[in-house]
């Protein structure tokens, strides 16, 4: 882990003013960018103060529905979801939101130019149990024109067509980790002040480690490759470290060098994670730290989304334990 003092946003300056430099870097910035950055920041600390109080509040437990995907919602799933709809949608700066808890394209800001793709809860699994979860983004700029219908095309774009993506951590403290194709940062949130503050700058992650994640306990319905990759990692005396939080794991393994899978399996024939709103979003910001992500055989952001809550599977961390666990398949 390295902290660099970088001209003009030093370690300890707010994420407001980070963006304001950053957007400086961009002659023709409109400031609409920095503003979605802004209210994406905002949505996450208002969900951070009800994710902290959760178990005193009534929203442990399912919410009573089932998503898209068959899943059974959380009422923080839920509750994410609204906060971040309407946080985007006062911010006027998108125009449609694709959601893991939506079956359908949310329209917004009909000629606002951004689409945000969001995995408003991230680690559902761990909600009421006081495990750290987050939130996940992508940020594409539309491709009709501003005031017309938002289409298909507007929202499935391919992750190299990401302009930001980051994600929200709820853990021991809350960060907020992204990029903009230039480099990755990470903020800290300062309760006392209520404000995002540069901890982690310039993040790179190591080339190679000796962590993997994956949930071992599917093991026996991986394709053979994966479970030759597995026995690989134990015959290597790697750690095994499985949160159950994408973003948990990742940001762990980013940080510590290590490789996260979610393989797909006999019965997700394409893994379990989608595309459009977890994967991509995570690809930018391991490509951007040194690290990869493919689904075995692509590069993650060079596949064409073809569909909203389209699966994949998932390799994604340090390059040289990807690679390694590439040439096993
Ligand atoms: O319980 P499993 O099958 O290991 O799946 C855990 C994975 O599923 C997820 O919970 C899927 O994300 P959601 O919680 O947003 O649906 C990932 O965060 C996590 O890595
Ligand atoms: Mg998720
Ligand atoms: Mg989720």
């Amino acid at each position: 882990m390295n902290n660099k003092t970088l001209v003009g946003s030093t370690i300890g300056t707010t994420l407001d003013r980070f963006i304001n430099h950053k957007q400086a870097d961009f002659p023709f910035a409109t400031g609409e960018l920095s503003q979605l950055l802004r209210d994406i920041a905002l949505a996450g600390k208002i969900i951070n103060l009800e994710i902290n109080k959760s178990g005193l509040l009534d929203i442990a437990g399912a919410y009573g529905a089932v998503n898209v995907q068959g899943e059974e919602q959380q009422k923080l799933d839920v509750i994410a979801n609204v906060r971040f709809i309407r946080a985007l949608r006062n911010g006027g700066q998108v125009c449609a939101i694709v959601s893991e808890e939506d079956d359908e394209i949310v329209e917004i800001n009909a000629d606002s130019n951004y689409v945000v793709a969001m995995d408003p809860l991230d680690g559902s699994s761990n909600i009421d149990v006081n495990v750290s979860i987050g939130t996940i983004f992508s940020i594409y700029r539309r491709v009709t024109a501003p005031g017309e219908h938002v289409t298909k095309e507007d929202v499935l774009q391919k992750g190299d067509k990401q302009v930001a993506a980051g994600y929200i951590l709820y853990g021991s403290s809350t960060m907020m980790v992204y990029t903009t194709g230039h480099g990755v940062n990470g903020f800290t949130l300062e309760p006392s002040l209520g404000e995002f503050v540069l901890s982690h700058a310039d993040i790179q992650s190591p080339e190679d480690g000796q962590i993997y994640s994956v949930n071992e306990g599917a093991y026996y319905s991986f394709e053979q490759g994966v479970q030759d990759y597995i026995r690989y990692c134990k015959e290597e005396r790697y750690s095994a470290r499985y949160i159950g939080s994408l973003v948990s794991d990742f940001h762990r393994n980013m940080f510590k060098g290590g490789i996260y899978l979610y393989p797909r399996t006999d019965k997700s024939p394409n893994g379990k994670l989608r595309l459009v709103y977890e994967c991509n979003a995570l690809a930018f910001i391991a490509e951007q730290s040194g690290g990869m992500a493919t689904d075995g055989e692509n590069r993650i952001m060079s596949l064409d989304p073809l569909e909203l809550h389209q699966r994949t599977q998932l390799l994604i961390g340090s390059t040289a334990m990807v690679k390694k666990a590439v040439s096993f398949l």
